[in-house]
């Protein structure tokens, strides 16, 4: 197996870094612009290894696509973060042309790549890379709905004062501060709903925190947040190269699921080696419905925007 990296940055470097530990694959490409960058790191990591006991082989590029050759998996994290204050929406004007400029290089090397898209707006970004490549949907997957389900399982756990590995949690719709949906009435606590546990005021305000959990990550870091988007991404690569079959919530081309069509937007989906390989109907209620139809309209008006910029 040969995973790549693109964006050696802050989300980039802690991607690779998990991939590397968990030996996802043989060998690994960290890819960026900046010079010396991705040499450099890749060389620290390789000496990382040799305390941490993997093998996986790393090679750093600076901008040389021909060194991601054959890659299977392709993380797509460059870009610019946003600063405090800045929704992710406004990043689309700088990321639209590098997203689809490295996914149509990325692909010149490897035809056959699954791609996992990180760089913001994420949703608008991953159907840009989708339009752009004219991949079949399921090589492309946008990476927001497991991170953001990992923050609601932070915040229930902190609220419940139980493990988080013990909670099952699911943020669904866009990856945005005002259009995630974190499911809180199919939240449960070791199959029992987490609505025994907690009021109706807590859960509200845990389901508001996981909302704007990057807003504040970014506030208090002057620049987003890299830890658990790293991780995150690891997650869902290993999802892929182990064949998990794994259900995360990604961000995937919708044709009549979730009442959308023409639009890529978190869902639960099956996670495998073919890329994603099912949407899982988790038959939302009426009022949940139409907090994804109005998230779905948000992500539509950004990807409208691409034509403009584009
Ligand atoms: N989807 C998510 O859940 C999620 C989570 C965290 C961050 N993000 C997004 O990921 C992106 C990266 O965040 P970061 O904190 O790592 O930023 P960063 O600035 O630390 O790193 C971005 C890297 O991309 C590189 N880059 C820019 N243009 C490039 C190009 N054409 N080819 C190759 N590399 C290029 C830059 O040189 C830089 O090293 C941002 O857009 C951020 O909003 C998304
Ligand atoms: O908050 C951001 O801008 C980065 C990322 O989308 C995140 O959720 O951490």
């Amino acid at each position: 197996m040969k995973v790549t990296v693109v964006g050696a940055g802050a989300v980039g470097a802690t991607a690779a870094d998990n991939i590397a530990r968990k030996e996802l694959c043989e060998e690994l490409v960290l890819l960026d612009i900046k010079d010396g960058i991705t040499e450099g790191k890749a060389m620290d990591f390789a000496q990382s290894q040799t305390l941490l006991g993997s093998d996986t082989k790393i090679i750093g590029s600076t901008n040389d696509y021909s060194k991601t050759k054959g890659s299977n998996v392709v993380v797509i994290t460059s870009g610019v973060p946003r600063k405090p204050g800045m929704s992710r929406e406004e990043l689309i004007g700088i990321n639209a042309d590098i997203v689809e400029g490295v996914a149509l290089k990325i692909l010149e090397e490897s035809p056959e790549a699954i791609l996992v898209i990180i760089s913001n707006p994420m949703d608008t970004m991953t159907y840009l890379a989708l339009k752009a490549t004219k991949l079949p949907k399921n090589r492309i997957i946008g990476m927001g709905g497991i991170l953001d389900s990992a923050r609601f399982k932070y915040f229930l756990s902190t609220a419940m004062n139980v493990s988080a590995q013990d909670l099952q949690a699911v943020v669904i719709g866009g990856h945005g501060d005002t259009t995630m949906i974190p499911l809180t009435r199919l939240a449960t606590y070791n199959s029992t709903p987490v609505s025994n546990y907690l009021d109706e005021e807590t859960l509200n305000k845990v389901a508001a925190d996981t909302m704007v959990g990057g807003a504040t990550l970014t506030k208090l870091l002057g620049t987003s947040a890299w830890y658990a988007p790293g991780a995150a991404a690891a997650t869902l690569v290993e999802a892929i190269v182990r064949d998990e079959k794994k259900l995360i919530p990604c961000s995937v081309l919708l044709d009549g699921e979730y009442g959308q069509k023409d639009i890529c937007i978190g869902v639960p989906v099956v996670i495998g080696k073919t890329g994603w390989e099912k949407i899982i109907d988790f038959k939302l209620n009426e009022d949940e419905q139409a907090k994804f139809n109005k998230s779905a309209d948000a992500v539509r008006n950004m990807n409208a925007a691409l034509n403009k910029i584009g």
